[in-house]
């Protein structure tokens, strides 16, 4: 079967006028067609710069990405990314920002305004479809950036630290909605966070990056009792408690048993 992802030996360096900068190297991994995997690191590690070469904003210095079987060489529709802001545009109603994806690759139709509609349902914000972003919470803003993401119907998410903003409980309530509607419409996605718990609640397999330059150090493969579980539920499965000692163990953290 091919993956939705495949990098291989992929280098990445960043040349300015002071200095080269060897941000990722030699990195392998692939992602399955409806797999959930997230990528986790220290800070500096190269985890924006490889979701930026898997979108095609950059190109590697060595090493190549596919997405979907093809080579990737710019940015394309079958990619959409979702960041922790939600660049929403002030002065476009929240339907129209929804679109906003849709209009810019010429595929603005009353089909596909249709399909925003039901999306922007599915989140529950149809009722809100004439208010401006500046008239939402910031948990609802980013359930139309992902609608807006979701508007393209691209094959591939990539989601760069997207509940970061949040708070705690409005957090977990939008990781239960994106990995319900992933999963429901078979994405594959490739998730960047600081946040352990969230990378094991969300994910079928944990990338764990080291620094200096970025390396793969090692991936967990998440239990299945964690996967079929929502992610609120899932952090109360001992197995979770037990991935989450180990992973943090990787990190150089201490467990009770250590002292
Ligand atoms: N545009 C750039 N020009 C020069 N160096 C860069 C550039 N972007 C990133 N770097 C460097 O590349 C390395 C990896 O950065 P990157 O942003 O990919 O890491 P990250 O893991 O996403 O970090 P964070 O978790 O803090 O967002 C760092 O050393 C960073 O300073």
């Amino acid at each position: 079967m091919t993956s939705a992802v495949k990098v291989t030996g992929v280098t990445h360096v960043y040349v300015t006028e002071e200095r080269a900068t060897l941000a990722v190297q030699d990195i392998d991994f692939s992602i399955g067609q409806g797999e959930f995997v997230s990528l986790i690191g220290p800070s500096g590690c190269g985890k924006t710069t490889l979701l930026s070469m898997i979108a095609g904003l950059i190109l590697p210095t060595a090493g190549g990405v596919e997405v979907g079987g093809e080579p990737v060489r710019g940015p394309s529709s079958k990619v959409g990314y979702m960041l922790q802001q939600d660049y929403l545009f002030p002065w476009r109603t929240i339907e129209a920002n929804s679109w906003f994806g849709l209009e810019i690759e010429g595929r603005l139709t009353p089909e596909t305004k249709q399909s925003t509609l039901e999306l922007l349902d599915e989140m529950g914000l149809l009722r809100f479809k004439d208010y401006y972003p500046t008239q939402l919470s910031g948990g609802m803003r980013q359930r139309v950036a992902l609608v807006r993401t979701l508007a393209t119907d691209p094959e591939l998410l990539l989601l760069d630290e997207p509940f970061s903003a949040l708070d705690y409980q409005t957090k977990l309530q939008l990781e239960d909605l994106v990995l319900r509607t992933l999963r429901a419409k078979k994405k594959t996605a490739l998730l960047v966070t600081h946040d352990m718990s969230e990378a094991i609640a969300m994910s079928d397999r944990i990338l764990v990056l080291d620094p200096n330059p970025g390396r793969l150090r090692r991936v967990f493969d998440v239990p299945a009792d964690i996967r079929s579980a929502s992610p609120l539920l899932a952090r109360e499965l001992p197995s979770f408690h037990g991935l989450f000692r180990e992973v943090w163990q990787e990190f150089g953290g201490e467990s009770d048993a250590d002292r």
